[in-house]
């Protein structure tokens, strides 16, 4: 798959407006927080499933209630369609989570 310009990247990212976007790297990052541990790593949970299904993983890390999600294609040496459609399954499934204000 190949790498997103950061033109189209930019223009990709108008209906995913919570992630920020870094050219120098060309991927996208988002912080997710959660009532507590739990609901982040039940969120985790379902993004690892997610993301065996789609062959495409995230570079993320936790803290308590808070996780933090990077993607990008390492294949392709940055962001593609694939960031995009797995960055649009994690916004769904955080809708679905209650998320904290
Ligand atoms: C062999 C396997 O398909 C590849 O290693 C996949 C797995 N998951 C991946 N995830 C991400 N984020 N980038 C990749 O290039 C990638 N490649």
């Amino acid at each position: 798959m190949e790498k997103l310009s950061p033109e189209s990247a930019q223009a990709a990212l108008a209906d995913l407006p919570d992630w920020q976007y870094d050219a120098e790297r060309s991927a996208i990052t988002r912080r997710f927080r959660f009532a507590d541990f739990v609901e982040a790593f039940g969120f985790m949970t379902q993004i690892a499933l997610a993301a065996e299904k789609h062959d495409h993983h995230p570079e993320w890390s936790n803290v308590y209630n808070s996780v933090t999600m990077t993607w990008t294609t390492h294949d392709a040496g940055g962001l593609t369609e694939r960031d995009l459609r797995l960055a649009r399954i994690a916004d769904a499934a955080y809708a679905r989570c209650a998320p904290q204000p």
